[in-house]
């Protein structure tokens, strides 16, 4: 049985008439990387804010470890915060202080010896691959360098729970690919739980155990990522999916599509366990329709793959129709008119 380390009870968040969250039900297990994904405005921030509680809920609970955090003092809240470590894309790192310095910090204000310090902090920074860079600033570092920075600070108080906002990430793709694996050695070397708040589909599929998708202040989705993958059910998920998969054609791509392909158009989705395979192998001898793939992306996701195909169908209309009720009974599949 998985622990939940963080449960939010129908949370809700207001900022005067501004709801920025609404009756919030999340379980986030002890040990997993938990990705919360939504676009600008949808309450992502201030859900990862509840959970160290930057801001109070104005209702419902906020558990941490078992204990509703809504209801503690702020000598109380101290101490639950210093189980939390917090990674921004903005860095925060104090630009008077070397990098050493800055990762040391959080273990001076803990009080920590001096001997212990510097044996946790060389110990951090060979872990996250700058240990050469201990005695420069964080002005003559790269972004990536800063990032390593910022989560090796994060770690220095050994917290159960790591919140990373990816969601204004300042980093190019490269860089945020190996952030992304730094944070997963992360959690699996140190069984730390990670939540990580961002807009990007390809960020939850590179990192993330679940996901849940945030709109207007509400959880309008959750699951494992491998399944909202494969079958997202609501048209805010389906957008988010298909900018990584790129597999639905832009206009400009259907514009070409249609004038080399005249047959009827459909996009079907594909997994290991939504196969077509099947019902197109017997597209011509069982319903007299021809077939084309004419576009389409797989990717993979753990041990699985996931996609969409955009087919053209190219048979009399009735049996067309027939052939596409058949693949929907295997699939979802959406005719392009
Ligand atoms: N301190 C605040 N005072 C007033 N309104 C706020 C405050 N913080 C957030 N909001 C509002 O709450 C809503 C949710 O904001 P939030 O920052 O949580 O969204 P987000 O998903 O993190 O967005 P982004 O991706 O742009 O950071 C927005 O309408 C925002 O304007």
């Amino acid at each position: 049985m998985s622990t939940p380390i963080i449960e939010f009870r129908g949370a809700g968040k207001n900022f005067g008439d501004v709801t920025a969250l609404a009756g919030v039900d999340l379980s986030i297990d002890a040990g997993e990387i938990y990705a919360v994904i939504g676009h600008s405005g949808a309450g992502k921030s201030t859900l990862v804010r509840l959970i160290n509680a930057l801001e109070r809920a104005t209702s419902g609970e906020v558990l941490v470890d078992g204990v509703d955090i809504t209801k503690l003092s702020e000598r109380r809240l101290r101490e639950v915060r210093l189980g939390i470590g917090m990674v921004f894309q903005q860095f925060n790192l104090m630009r008077s202080r070397t990098v050493f310095g800055n990762v040391a910090y959080p273990l001076k204000v803990a009080g920590w010896a001096k001997a212990d310090r510097e044996r946790r902090v060389t110990e951090l920074l060979k872990f996250v691959g700058i240990a050469d860079k201990a005695w420069q600033y964080p002005d003559q570092l790269s972004g990536g360098q800063k990032q390593r920075v910022g989560i090796a600070r994060a770690l220095a108080t050994n917290p159960k729970i790591l919140l990373a906002d990816e969601s204004t990430s300042a980093l190019d793709p490269e860089t945020t690919g190996e952030v992304l694996r730094l944070l997963k050695r992360v959690n699996s070397e140190f069984g730390v739980t990670i939540v990580v708040i961002t807009h990007e589909m390809e960020v939850v599929r590179e990192i993330a155990d679940r996901v849940a998708v945030l709109k207007d202040g509400k959880v309008i989705e959750h699951g494992p990522v491998r399944e909202v993958f494969a079958a997202p059910r609501e048209p805010t998920t389906k957008t988010f999916v298909e900018t990584v998969l790129r597999a639905r054609p832009d206009p400009a791509d259907l514009a070409r599509i249609r004038e080399r392909h005249p047959g009827r158009l459909v996009i079907a989705r594909v997994s290991d366990d939504r196969r077509i395979g099947p019902v197109l192998s017997e597209a011509i001898s069982r319903y007299d329709v021809r077939f084309e793939v004419v576009h389409g992306g797989v990717k993979e996701l753990g041990s699985t793959s996931f996609g969409s195909l955009t087919l053209e169908l190219i048979g009399a209309d009735a049996a067309v129709d027939k052939l596409i009720a058949d693949l929907r009974a295997a699939t979802d599949v959406e005719e392009l008119v």
